[in-house]
Formats: C-alpha cells, structure tokens, sequence
C-alpha cells in the first residue's frame, strides 16, 4: 500500500475509532548543503522497494525552505526541531561536525507515531525493511558497528586491536583492561518507539553526561545499553566491514547501505581516498545515483487526498481499498480534475 493511503487509512481508521499503530521512516538534515540529496534519494529508495510507511525529515532551523520544498515535493513530512546542544567542553569529536547530531535525539518527541525507523540521510534502503515495524516493542534494534577504523584511534579497543565483529581475532585483555565494551552499536539505523518520557529522559541524561568521540551515538549506546538488541548486518552495512570484516558480509544480501566511510558519500564521491578505488564501492556508488536519478521514482500526488477532515478519491485512480471504504460512505469519489 503506498504510503499516503496508508497515513489516510490510518486517518480514516482513527475517525472509526480503531487505532491503527501509526508507523514512519525518519531521517535527520541539519544545514543547507548537500545532505539534502541523500534525504532525496532515501525518499526515493523507500518508494522504490515499495514501503508501505512515509519518511519524517527532522530539519534544523538552519535547513532552507527551498530543500523543505524539494523534500515535500518527494512526498516527505517534514517537521522542524529544536536543535539540542551537548553540555559544553573541550571534547574532539571524531568528525567536528558530529556535534549537530545531538539534535536527532528529537525524534524521540515525534509520538504520533508508535514505532519508527531513523535511518541517517547518508543511507540508501534496496530491498524493503518494513518487516522492521513488526520487531517486538520494548527494545532498542540496531547493527553492530566496527572498531577498525581509524576514527576509533582514541579508544582501547583500537590500541589492542580488538572488535567486537571478530572478537576471536584478538582476545580482550580483560586482566589489563577490565571487562569487554558492550554491543555497541552504529547509529545511522535504529527501531525505536517515540515516546515523551523517553525524550525527557535522553535530555535530561545529556545534561549531565560528557560528551565523547562519538557524539550521539555514544551517548545512544549508553542510554539503551540495557535494552540493545543487535538486527542482522543486512540492516545498516557500515562499509568498512567490506574491508574490515569481509568474512562478515554476503553484499547480494545486504538491504541497506550506510555511505559512513571516508570519501564515500555518493553525491560527494570521486572515488579519492582510503578503499575508495575498490570495485564493490564503485559498484555501490552507482546504485546509490541510479536511485537518485530515476524520474519514474518522483513522488505522485496520491488518489485520496484528505479534503477538509473526510477522505476525497479522485474517481481515475478508483482502488479496491478506497473502493471499499466508499461503499462505508467514508471516502467520496470526486470527477478526475482534467489535466491542467
Ligand atoms: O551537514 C550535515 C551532516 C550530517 N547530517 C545528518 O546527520 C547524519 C549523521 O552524519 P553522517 O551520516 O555524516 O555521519 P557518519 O554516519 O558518516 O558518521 C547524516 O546522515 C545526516 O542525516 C546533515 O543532515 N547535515
Ligand atoms: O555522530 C556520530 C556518528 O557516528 C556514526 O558514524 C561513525 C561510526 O559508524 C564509526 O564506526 C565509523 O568508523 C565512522 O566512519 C562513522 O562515521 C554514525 O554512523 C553516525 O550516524 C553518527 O551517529
Ligand atoms: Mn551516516
């Protein structure tokens, strides 16, 4: 079902008074830059594996209106957030722009909605996830991410050559160090259930904690540790595994590609940098543009649209759902406005 029916359905639905679990995608875009075409391009994605849920854009103030446009022109929901700020210190982020990722821990606050999926705008999904929706509530899903790259130099488990994707590889040094680190997860892909006690909770956390390399995704991993449940690497392929852990990876099974490694942003690529020559990378940068330049992938206006609380269904696109809603005298078919 396409999405809008589906946020009709449930519209209607709820006018009947039953409650259908109203379920979303959600990406995060902070700034007027480039980050917009990944949004573009996940709206995209998402429509062409056929998703039955919509994708929420969270956008900073600083997000123009102009990539609002663009971003409802491709059917996304767009809701603006308040940016959220980490206490301030001396903390080198691994990436200095990872301070504006606190502000995805707004989504939270998005509780018309029961269960949703946060994917970061520098993925792409290439076969349908919303199998994802029907994980049991209550817990946090995510993948496992990796430890290899030189982005974690500053950690322990970095030095000693410790990962928890091959922990056979090299032994934690528990004598020396303690206990092994947790799961930990990466957070450019999570199933979470919005909630205002939970927001409350996650900001009030933050207040009082030190910010670390990881910026959000630290902070993520510290605050459901309890809850964490690790979903298979389909899920979120970070692409260092590709290297890091090919053993790890069956690439024709992969759902979802997470462009995280240095230089691999499609729309920034040049195929400059570490791994970036590399023929599966190359490969995945081309998917990734030949789902972005797809005209037959742009949003259609959908055949019911809500007019004034009541849904209206242009009689050209009668579908057997609206149909049957019809004969229950709750939608309206309405003449096809002729072509303008
Ligand atoms: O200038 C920026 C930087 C980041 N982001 C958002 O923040 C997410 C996390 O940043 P990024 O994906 O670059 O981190 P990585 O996964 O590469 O570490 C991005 O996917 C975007 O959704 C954004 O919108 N504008
Ligand atoms: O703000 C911190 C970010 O941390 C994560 O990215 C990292 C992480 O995956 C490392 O393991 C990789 O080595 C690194 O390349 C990559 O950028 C999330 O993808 C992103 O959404 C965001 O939370
Ligand atoms: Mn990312």
């Amino acid at each position: 079902m396409a999405p809008e029916i589906n946020e009709r359905a449930t519209a209607v639905a709820a006018k009947m008074g039953v409650n259908l679990p109203r379920r979303a995608y959600v990406t995060f875009l902070a700034g007027a830059g480039d980050y917009v075409k990944g949004a573009v391009g996940l709206a995209q994605g998402l429509r062409k594996v056929g998703s039955a849920y919509p994708l929420v854009v969270a956008v900073l103030p600083d997000v123009p209106e102009c990539h609002r446009r663009l971003l409802e022109s491709q059917g996304c929901i767009v809701r603006e957030i308040e940016p959220i700020h980490p206490p301030e210190n001396q903390t080198k982020f691994a990436m200095a722009y990872y301070v504006i990722n606190y502000s995805k821990l707004r989504i939270w606050e998005f509780v018309e909605y029961g269960k949703m999926v946060y994917l970061d705008a520098d993925i792409q999904v290439y076969e349908n996830i919303d199998e994802l929706f029907d994980l049991p509530d209550g817990h946090f899903y995510a993948v496992m991410d990796c430890f290899c790259e030189r982005t974690w130099s500053h950690t322990p488990q970095y030095r000693v050559g410790y990962c928890q994707q091959c922990p056979e590889r090299v032994a934690w040094p528990a004598a020396e160090l303690g206990p092994p680190p947790s799961l930990y997860f990466n957070a450019g892909m999570f199933v979470f259930e919005p909630s205002i006690a939970t927001a409350d909770a996650l900001l009030a956390t933050l207040k009082v904690t030190e910010p670390t390399p990881f910026a959000e995704q630290d902070f993520l991993n510290m605050f459901f540790r309890d809850i964490y449940k690790p979903i298979p690497l389909v899920y979120n392929l970070v692409l260092a595994m590709l290297w890091r852990h090919p053993e790890n990876v069956e690439l024709d099974k992969v759902k979802v590609v997470h462009y995280c490694a240095a230089g691999s942003k499609p729309w920034r690529y040049t195929g400059e940098g570490e791994n970036m020559d590399r023929a599966d990378i190359k490969e995945l940068v081309r998917r990734w543009w030949d789902v972005y330049n797809d005209e037959s992938l742009n949003y259609k206006k959908p055949a019911a649209v809500l007019d004034g609380g009541s849904v209206v269904a242009v009689e050209a696109e009668r579908r057997p759902f609206l149909a049957a809603l019809s004969e229950a005298g709750t939608v309206k078919y309405i003449k096809a406005p002729s072509a303008a």
